[in-house]
C-alpha cells in the first residue's frame, strides 16, 4: 500500500510556506555571491552524468526542508513498495514494475507469488533471436529477400519510446530503416508506405491492450496493402510481429503467436519501451544497444532505490519540481535538450509526466487543493532559442527549465559542438543573472544612442533574471546514459506523483475521448442529419457530411 498523506498539513510544509516568502524575495545571482561553495553544494554525479541544481532559487535550509517534506510523505516506503511488486495502481489494480524490465541483477521479483524474472529474461531472448536474425538477413521475406524496413505501428506509450530512443541513439542505427506510423489520420500510413515494398518490410504491431483504435486501424491497412502487394495470407508470419499483452486478439488479427512478444499489465503504456515494445529499438540500434539502454536504466534504478535523498538525483529533481509548482504557482516545465538526436524527448515526457499526474483526485478519491502535474512542453536548443525562449526570458511566467547536453557530439563537425553548448551554458547563466537597467544604459552608451534613446530604450532590454534552470550534462549520450535519463526522469514522476497523494499510474482522463469518438463514429458512417448532440457538435458534424 502506498502512503496516503496529505502533504499540505505536513511540518515541513507549514516551513517550506515560511520560508518561501524569505527566498522569494532574494536573487539567485547573490546567492552564488555569498556561497562560493554552491555549486559544490548543488551538483550531484552519477556516473558520466552531472545533475546542476545550483541554478535553483533555493538554500540548504530549503533543501533540507524539501527533503523532510519527502520523509513526512514516507517516500521511502512507497519506492520499497513498488520496488517489492506491491499493488500500488490501486485503480487498476496492479504492482508497477517497469524497473523488472530491467533488472540485471535478476534477483527475483514477485508478483501474485511468482518470480517474474524468468519470463522478462525469456522474452528479452527471444527479442535478441528475432532481432538478430532479422538485422543479418538471415530473416527472409515471403519472396527470400532480406528485411531492409520496420514499420513500428503503435500509439502513446507504444510509439513514443521507441521514436524518441531510436532517434536519440540514431548514431547506432543498423542497416534497417525504421518508420512509425501512430496518428490514425490515413496521411501517416499512406506516406510511410509510399517508398516501402511489401516483400522486405517488416510491421510491428505494438499495442498493450491490442484494441486501441488508432493502432488497429493502422494494422488493418497494413495488412491490405501487404496483401495487395501479391502475398499470401500465410505470408502474413513472415511480415507481421505483434508486441502485445493480449495474445487472444493477436491470434485473431492473424499473427502467428510465434512472432508474438509478451508484457505483462504491470507495465504501464508509457513506461513500456524496456518490454517488448522496445523491439523496434532493438532491430534499430541493435540488440546489444539495447541491452546496454537497459543496463543504463537499471544503474539509475539502484541509485535510486539506495541513495539518500539529499544525494539521490531523481528525488531532488522531484523536490525542485514540487518547490516551483506548489510555492511558486508555476505551471509548466520546459525540457531543452542541447542535442539534436534528442528532439523527441520532451514529446515524450509529454506523455510519461502529464498522463502520469495529471489528476486531480488525490489518493482517497477526493478532488485536491493544490496543484499537481506541470505542463511538460520544449524544443532541442538552439532552435527554441529563436522560438519562445523569448517568454522564458521576459514573459510574466516563470518556467523552470531543464537544460540538457552532452559533452561529446556523435558529429563532431567543425566548431559547431563548440558553438551548441556556448549557447547552453549561456543561456542557463542569463536566465539567472538577467540584466539590469544600469547594464542596458552602459551598453546602450557604447553604441553612441543619445540620453533620450537610452531612456526610452532601456527598459524593454532589462531582463529580471532570477528564473531557475536544472543543468544535466552528460559526458556524451550513449545507449546507457539516455538509459540513467530516461530511468531518472521516471523516477522523477513517482516522486512528484508520491507527494502530490496520486495515483500516477492510471490514466482514466484518456479513456472519455475513446468513449465519444466511439459513439459518434456510426453516426458518420450515414448520411443521416444529426440531432443527438449539443447544437455546436450537430452543426459541425452535418456540415463535415454535406462537405466531404
Ligand atoms: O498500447 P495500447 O494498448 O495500444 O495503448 C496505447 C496508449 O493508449 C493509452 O492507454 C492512452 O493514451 C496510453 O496509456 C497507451 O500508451
Amino acid at each position: 500500500m502506498l502512503p496516503n498523506i496529505d502533504f499540505t498539513t505536513t511540518q515541513a510544509y507549514e516551513y517550506l510556506t515560511d520560508h518561501f516568502t524569505e527566498l522569494e524575495a532574494k536573487q539567485l545571482k547573490d546567492l552564488f555571491t555569498s556561497d562560493s561553495e554552491r555549486f559544490a553544494k548543488f551538483s550531484l554525479y552519477f556516473e558520466d552524468m552531472l545533475f546542476d541544481y545550483s541554478k535553483n532559487r533555493i538554500d540548504d535550509k530549503c533543501i533540507a526542508l524539501l527533503i523532510q517534506l519527502a520523509k513526512e510523505c514516507r517516500l521511502n516506503d512507497a519506492i520499497a513498495a513498488m520496488f517489492s511488486g506491491e499493488v500500488i495502481n490501486a485503480t487498476e489494480q496492479r504492482p508497477v514494475l517497469h524497473i523488472a524490465l530491467r533488472n540485471q541483477s535478476n534477483t527475483p521479483i514477485l508478483v501474485d507469488g511468482k518470480d517474474v524474472m524468468p519470463d522478462v529474461n525469456g522474452v528479452l531472448q527471444h527479442m535478441k533471436e528475432f532481432s538478430e536474425a532479422v538485422i543479418s538477413g538471415e530473416w527472409k521475406g515471403y519472396t527470400g529477400q532480406q528485411i531492409t524496413d520496420v514499420v513500428n505501428i503503435g500509439i502513446g506509450g507504444s510509439d513514443l519510446g521507441p521514436v524518441m530512443v531510436t532517434e536519440a541513439l540514431k548514431a547506432y542505427k543498423t542497416r534497417l530503416n525504421l518508420h512509425f506510423v501512430s496518428n490514425v489520420d490515413g496521411t501517416h500510413i499512406a506516406e510511410t508506405l509510399k517508398d516501402l515494398n511489401p516483400e522486405t518490410t517488416l510491421f510491428l504491431i505494438a499495442s498493450k491492450t491490442f484494441t486501441t483504435q488508432e493502432t488497429m486501424a493502422n494494422a488493418n491497412s497494413a495488412r491490405e496493402w501487404f496483401l495487395k502487394g501479391g502475398a499470401a495470407e500465410a505470408d502474413i508470419a513472415k511480415h507481421f510481429a505483434a508486441l502485445s499483452t493480449n495474445a487472444t486478439a493477436v491470434e485473431k488479427f492473424g499473427i502467428d503467436t510465434a512472432n508474438m512478444f509478451g508484457f505483462w499489465d504491470w507495465v504501464g503504456g508509457r513506461y513500456s519501451l524496456w518490454s517488448a515494445i522496445g523491439l523496434s529499438i532493438a532491430l534499430g540500434v541493435g540488440f546489444d544497444n539495447f541491452e546496454a539502454l537497459l543496463g543504463g536504466a537499471h544503474a539509475m534504478d539502484n541509485h535510486f532505490k539506495t541513495t539518500e535523498f539529499e544525494q539521490n538525483i531523481p528525488v531532488i529533481a522531484a523536490l525542485m519540481g514540487v518547490w516551483y509548482n506548489n510555492f511558486f504557482g508555476a505551471e509548466s516545465q520546459a525540457i531543452l535538450p542541447y542535442d539534436q538526436y534528442m528532439h523527441r524527448f520532451a514529446a515524450y515526457f509529454q506523455q510519461g509526466d502529464m498522463e502520469s499526474n495529471g489528476k486531480y483526485v488525490d489518493r482517497n478519491g477526493n478532488p485536491v487543493e493544490y496543484s499537481t502535474g506541470p505542463i511538460i512542453w520544449g524544443e532541442p536548443g538552439t532552435n527554441g532559442q529563436h522560438a519562445f525562449y523569448q517568454l522564458i526570458h521576459q514573459g510574466t511566467k516563470l518556467i523552470p527549465c531543464d537544460f540538457i547536453a552532452p559533452a561529446i557530439s556523435h558529429n563532431p563537425v567543425g566548431e559547431h559542438h563548440t558553438l551548441l553548448l556556448s549557447n547552453f551554458f549561456a543561456q542557463t547563466e542569463a536566465l539567472m543573472n538577467g540584466k539590469t537597467y544600469d547594464e542596458v544604459v552602459t551598453e546602450l552608451k557604447a553604441t553612441g544612442k543619445t540620453e533620450e534613446e537610452i531612456e526610452t530604450l532601456a527598459p524593454f532590454k532589462v531582463f529580471e533574471g532570477n528564473r531557475p534552470t536544472n543543468s544535466i550534462l552528460l559526458k556524451e549520450i550513449t545507449p546507457r546514459s539516455l538509459g540513467s535519463l530516461i530511468a531518472m526522469y521516471e523516477h522523477k514522476i513517482f516522486v512528484q506523483g508520491i507527494i502530490w497523494n496520486i495515483y500516477s499510474f492510471d490514466q482514466w482522463g484518456v479513456e472519455l475521448g475513446k468513449q465519444l469518438a466511439g459513439k459518434i463514429l456510426p453516426e458518420l458512417r450515414t448520411e443521416d442529419k444529426i440531432e443527438s448532440h449539443d447544437s455546436s457538435t450537430n452543426g459541425l458534424i452535418n456540415q463535415f457530411k454535406e462537405w466531404r
